[in-house]
């Protein structure tokens, strides 16, 4: 890595503050004292930041290198052969298969919402406002669906000639990775049948559910622009889902907002996964576990001049889930956790609860927006 003198204002290796992350050794899982161990390790990572690392988990290394080579050939290709998998109406109301491209986005505020009124009304209150500049992302990326007959559709050629590997990569990271963690999650809740929550999130293919691959580019860009979006790439935001797994980045740029208010920034690695938990998971565990708010930032100075690849795994319900809040839990019994303050509706199927949560993030911009306040907090 190069290591070029940062100038004194931007963020470098020297004067940033890295998040302390729990990395849990999946090969430990095998036995029960291992299981408990790891469930206990969890148990404060999930509910102070919401982010861990797991290391160990079994999917071979060439795997991971042959999605992340998919990724670069993916974006190489030249924009007019990526735009025909982009459907910016579709994704509006929560469907976010295929393309996204760069500057689809506002960092800070989100006014894309060409699907409804509310839409209207936020455009009309952002142009009373007088932005001096655009503050579009320069982000670009492409969500692979579950191939389970309901979300099926053709990719470019770099995913389509690699499918069957695609398909089999996201089966491996929901029963390797995304299956335990949930065990881990109600051994640690006490829960009678501790793998309770595995029965929502089954990988085999006539299950149909929202989950999906991302794969991301964030393009290098001069120093001056990264600045005008307050050293931006990705406004904070929440997942929605169950668990999102992040494959190995070498390139800094996430950081995790801590309860004292603090963005810290998660180390770049070489291996490992970084896993948080998502909205869902926060629900139906009375917001135990914490949904952690996070965001991308512009590289530190040694690597701001490096595209970030990304390769991430959103795991989220079965769509014949319905949201059961986990309230047999005796530590959440415990610990007095307060059920549906938020009013979340239990009985609802996961697809309803997220046009559930969707609606909400809309209501909270518009809210953000009335107080011509920039709303910087939206879902992904
Ligand atoms: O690029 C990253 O590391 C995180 C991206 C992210 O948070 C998201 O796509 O939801
Ligand atoms: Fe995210």
């Amino acid at each position: 890595m190069p290591s070029a003198e940062a100038p004194p204002d931007r963020p470098s290796y020297k004067n940033i503050q890295w998040a302390e992350l729990v990395e849990l050794d999946l090969s430990l899982f095998d036995t029960p004292e291992g299981r408990q161990d790891l469930a206990d390790q969890l148990k404060d990572a999930i509910h102070t930041s919401g982010f861990f690392v797991v290391k160990n988990f079994g999917i071979e290394e060439e795997k991971i290198e042959n999605e992340f080579k998919i990724c670069k050939e993916l974006f190489e290709l030249p924009l007019e052969e990526k735009l025909p998998f982009h459907f910016p109406e579709r994704m509006a109301m929560g469907d976010i298969r295929g393309y996204r491209p760069i500057g689809s986005k506002l960092i800070g505020l989100e006014i894309r919402m060409p699907d409804s009124s509310l839409g209207e009304l936020l455009g009309l209150i952002m142009s009373r406002k007088n932005f001096k500049k655009e503050h579009k992302d320069n982000v670009q990326f492409y969500n692979v669906p579950k191939h389970d007959g309901v979300h099926d559709m053709k990719h470019p050629a770099p995913l389509q000639d690699n499918i069957d590997e695609i398909q089999e990569f996201t089966k491996e990271i929901n029963e390797k990775i995304v299956h335990k963690i949930l065990t881990l999650v109600g051994l640690m809740l006490e829960l009678p049948n501790p793998d309770i929550l595995i029965k929502d999130h089954k990988s085999a293919q006539n299950v149909p559910s929202e989950d999906l691959l991302r794969l991301m580019r964030y393009n290098a860009i001069p120093v001056e622009d990264s600045d005008a979006n307050n050293g931006l790439y990705a406004a904070s935001h929440v997942d929605f889902g169950t668990l999102t797994c992040s494959f190995r980045q070498p390139v800094a740029g996430l950081q995790i907002l801590y309860k004292d208010d603090v963005w810290r920034w998660v180390r770049p690695m070489n291996d490992g996964v970084v896993v948080n938990a998502g909205d869902w998971l926060a629900a139906v565990t009375g917001r135990w576990c914490r949904s952690g708010l996070h965001r991308v930032h512009a590289p530190p100075a040694e690597q701001i001049h490096l595209d970030r690849h990304a390769v991430i795994f959103f795991s989220r319900p079965n769509h014949d889930t319905i949201v059961q809040c986990v309230r047999d839990s005796p530590v959440l019994q415990k610990m007095g956790v307060k059920w549906n303050e938020e009013g979340i509706d239990e009985g609802l199927n996961s697809q309803d609860f997220m046009r559930d949560w969707i609606a909400r993030l809309k209501r909270q911009q518009v809210k953000f927006a009335l107080m011509e306040k920039v709303p910087e907090v939206h879902g992904r």
